[in-house]
């Protein structure tokens, strides 16, 4: 089994944010794992995000130029259809082997874990990495907690020496930062520059599907 676990980090990214790019980062550093960040083409979960699927990749793509801890993996881009978890996971799986493989999440999307589709079955293709995040309330559904008190796990190490089973918390620094508040702030004409990543600000067009 490979050392480096690959973690993978999905979200809408409407747009993507300084709160996404820490918390990956610091994830990559506390698992030392590839981070990829995917953008889900249909959000199973949501209203139509807006801007499109292009456009958000085009964002990522800006946010993530010249550093190479964190990278782009565009495949849900390739299905149509609700861009289900499991559905990428089971493919990446197939991929690598038995590699560990760890699903971040924000404490926010965890504790909605129960709604996903086919929800049990994360837990046999991949670890769940559950990233802190401001103003969560803290409790768990008892359906969820379940499943999550066997699986949790504070050592890294183990988690790396197994392809997937496990629930580990991974304590970020806390940014409440959201993409509903920077969406607000644009519509309303005002300026979010430190809220974005830097590569977002040197192509301004990229954030024409918010001030719009
Ligand atoms: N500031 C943050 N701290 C920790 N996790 C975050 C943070 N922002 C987003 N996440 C996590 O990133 C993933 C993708 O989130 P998403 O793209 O929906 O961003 P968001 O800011 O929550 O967007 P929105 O406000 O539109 O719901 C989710 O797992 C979410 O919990
Ligand atoms: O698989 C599901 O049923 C499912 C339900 C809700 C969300 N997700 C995934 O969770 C990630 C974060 O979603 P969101 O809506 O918080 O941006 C993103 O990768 C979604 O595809 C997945």
């Amino acid at each position: 089994m490979s050392a480096r676990p690959l973690a993978v980090f999905g979200g809408t990214f409407d747009p993507v944010h300084i709160g996404h790019l820490t918390v990956a980062w610091e994830a990559a550093e506390l698992l030392d794992a590839e981070v990829r960040l995917m953008p889900a083409n249909v959000p199973p979960h949501r209203a139509a995000p807006l801007a499109s699927a292009a456009e958000r990749v085009a964002m990522l793509r800006a946010a993530l130029a010249g550093q190479s801890r964190l990278v782009l993996d565009a495949r849900e881009l390739e299905r149509d259809g609700p861009s289900y978890t499991i559905d990428t996971l089971i493919e990446l799986r197939a991929e690598q082997d038995d590699r560990s493989l760890v699903l971040l999440l924000g404490a926010d999307a965890f504790a909605g874990l129960p709604t996903w589709h086919c929800w049990r079955e994360l837990f046999d293709v991949a670890h769940i990495g559950v990233l802190s995040r401001p103003g969560v309330p803290a409790a768990l559904s008892d359906e969820l907690l379940h499943e999550v008190v066997p699986r949790r796990s504070y050592d890294v190490d183990a988690l790396r020496h197994q392809p997937a089973g496990m629930v580990i918390e991974l304590t970020v620094t806390p940014l409440e930062i959201s993409a509903t508040r920077i969406r607000e702030l644009l519509a309303a004409g005002r300026d979010p520059r430190y809220l974005l990543p830097v590569g977002l600000f040197d192509t301004p067009a990229l954030l024409a599907p918010y001030r719009d």
